[in-house]
């Protein structure tokens, strides 16, 4: 198992650039997931069980920003039988290190490959379902409704997108409970304040939260018909949308 370090990138309070998905960040990735995104482990529960509903034994899925690969490392403990094959596509070659050093125990039992390739751009062949998970965010706004269409032309009818973003809630005072409770949240999970303020600063720009509605409406514009958020909780939420 590829090890995974305590995060402690922030703890100085010194942003030396802006966020980025380096090996520095790579190294303690998994740590970080597990501490900085709420109820990480059981969006990927509900994912298994929906995806469980929709697609056929020998599927493709695709992981768009996989990282790591412990979203579909995760799947595949989770639909042991429905022999799955589990693609995850990435830009970072260290995010990357680690996805295939961490799937190497699983490879034997399941079809897993993790691609170095731009989301943006890259080819989704066989897709029957497609995951993007804490990623749309870091594309750039305007780029997000051509990757979404590309998403959907990829797609046969039956095909599934299961999309989890952090969000901004419409009312503004509302949204500023929701970054405080998910402060506290950080807090509990033994980050600092100086850390919390430090990573939010090294995020900005870097990070663009859209609503669940903009988010909502990039499906609808691409052609997808049946949309239906599934999880959310106060600044995060994962939709499902099928194309029929
Ligand atoms: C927050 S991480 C995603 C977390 C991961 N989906 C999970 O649930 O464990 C965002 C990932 O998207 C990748 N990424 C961002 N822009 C990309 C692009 N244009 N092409 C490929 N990967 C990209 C980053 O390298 C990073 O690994
Ligand atoms: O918004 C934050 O402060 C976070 O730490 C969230 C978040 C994310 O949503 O992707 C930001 C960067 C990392 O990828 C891990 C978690």
């Amino acid at each position: 198992m590829a090890n995974s370090f305590q995060d402690t990138l922030f703890t100085s309070g010194v942003i030396a650039e802006d966020f980025t998905f380096n090996e520095h960040v790579a190294e303690v990735f998994d740590d970080m997931l597990d501490r900085s995104i709420p109820c990480y482990r059981l969006v990927i529960d509900a994912m298994a069980q929906l995806l469980s509903c929709h697609l056929q034994p020998g599927a493709t899925v695709y992981d768009l920003g996989c990282s790591t690969g412990t979203t579909l490392l995760e799947l595949a403990k989770r639909l042991p039988r429905m022999d799955l094959t589990y693609i995850g596509i990435d830009n970072a070659p260290a995010m990357l290190a680690k996805a295939r050093c961490k799937s190497v125990e699983y490879s034997k039992d399941h079809d897993i490959r993790f691609l170095h390739s731009d989301i943006i751009s890259c080819h989704l062949p066989g897709a029957k379902a497609v995951l993007c998970n804490y990623t749309l965010q870091f594309l750039r706004p305007l780029t997000r409704q051509s990757f979404i269409n590309r998403i959907f032309t990829a797609l046969p009818s039956g095909g599934v997108l299961l999309l989890s973003e952090k969000i901004i809630a419409r009312s503004s005072r509302l949204n500023r409970d929701f970054i405080e409770i998910y402060h506290s949240f950080k807090k509990k999970q033994g980050y600092s304040e100086l850390e919390i303020a430090a990573k939010r600063e090294a995020l900005e720009n870097i990070l663009i939260p859209f609503s669940i509605e903009e988010n909502t409406a990039l499906l609808r514009q691409a052609g997808f018909t049946e949309i239906e958020p599934f999880f959310t909780w106060f600044n995060f939420s994962s939709i499902v949308a099928l194309k029929r």
